[in-house]
């Protein structure tokens, strides 16, 4: 028995692709959108046109929601640390898989350490990688990585669906360091396209970025490998490409001078300003990330930002 705890695109989109080995549980914190769904077999607010398969029960009820051995948190990451905190009595023992991508912007922990952190007797893990919630429901193929430091072999079994496709890992840091900086890059790739930058000046965007991204990862403890994985590069191309993405189409926004819409979740902005903070206090070389945090709250313009990466020092690469 699985249980996906949150409701949006992505848990919505999880409970249909694994519905496809057996019964699955998916939690709302909104009883009146549990009966909705549960009831219209359609989550028409964030995954409108696919239908819930029998096999998910949708409730409000925590408990029963509980009472599954595996389960998947899929919640906004800065909801992320509150909510484990207030359950965590409910979430020992359980094993907790995160498929969250930032950084909690007030400890500085990614998805799998904030779980250790909050509730240590709970196992960690972490699914992440190239996937639009529309993709996965509509059970187009899709690869991901599931990082959990004590081996996951019995999970990725677990979670693998035939629509699926599931690798291993144990470099937990590596995939969540790499979900959650792949969207500050593409947020810079939208601010790129919006402002009519180009292609070229993508590319190279993203491919700085890339050494960014594995900068700060292996300064944590992770292995470069894992960023050059689905769980780093792999989402870093599809994110900074697709105007599926919300991170990009923000980037997008900003670029082009429009109104940003303040419901959608961009989980890119508050990893952008922890990734800032980090860089800073660890004397960590991260120019994209910072220019991309000081966009994002107005500190600076395109131009200024674009200015300031051009006329850094020249280096070897
Ligand atoms: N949508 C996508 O294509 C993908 C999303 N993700 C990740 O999944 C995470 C969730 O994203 P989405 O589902 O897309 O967001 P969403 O905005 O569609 O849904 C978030 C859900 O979390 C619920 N929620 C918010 N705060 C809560 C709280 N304190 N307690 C309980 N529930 C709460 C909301 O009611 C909503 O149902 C993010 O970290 C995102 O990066 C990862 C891969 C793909
Ligand atoms: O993480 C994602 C794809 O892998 C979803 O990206 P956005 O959050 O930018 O929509």
């Amino acid at each position: 028995m699985i249980s996906v705890l949150g409701s949006g695109a992505f848990g919505t989109a999880l409970a249909i692709s694994l519905s496809q080995n057996g019964p699955v549980t998916l939690w709302s914190r909104d009883a009146e959108q549990a009966q909705l769904l549960q009831t219209t077999r359609e989550n028409s607010k964030r995954l409108k046109g696919l239908t819930l398969p029998e096999a998910i029960t949708v409730t409000a009820d925590l408990e029963t929601a509980c009472a599954a051995q595996t389960i998947l948190l899929a919640l906004p990451m800065q909801q992320t640390g509150a909510f484990l905190a207030l359950h965590a009595q409910r979430l020992k023992g359980k094993t907790l898989v995160s498929c969250s991508k930032g950084i909690d912007l007030s400890t500085g922990l990614g998805p799998t350490a904030l779980i250790r952190s909050t509730v240590p007797e709970a196992r960690a893990a972490i699914l992440t990688g190239p996937s639009f919630a529309a993709d996965i429901g509509r059970g187009l193929p899709t690869a991901l990585t599931l990082a959990c430091e004590d081996g996951a072999e019995a999970l990725q079994e677990q979670l693998s669906t035939p629509t699926l496709r599931l690798y291993r890992s144990s470099d937990t840091t590596g995939a969540e360091l790499g979900g959650a900086l792949k969207n500050v890059i593409a947020i810079g790739a939208g601010v790129v396209m919006g402002a009519g930058m180009g292609d070229s000046t993508r590319a190279a965007l993203m491919t700085r970025g890339f050494a960014e991204m594995t900068r700060l990862a292996v300064t944590r403890g992770a292995r470069a490998e894992t960023l050059s994985g689905l769980a780093g590069f792999g989402d870093l191309a599809l994110t900074c490409t697709s105007s599926q993405s919300r991170n990009f189409r923000h980037g997008f926004a900003l670029g082009a001078g429009e109104t940003i819409d303040p419901n959608v979740t961009v989980e890119g902005v508050a990893t952008a300003h922890a990734v800032a903070r980090m860089a800073e206090k660890g004397g960590i070389e991260m120019p994209i990330a910072v220019m991309i945090a000081a966009l994002c709250d107005n500190r600076m313009t395109v131009a200024q930002a674009t200015l300031a990466l051009l006329s850094r020092p020249l280096k070897e690469e």
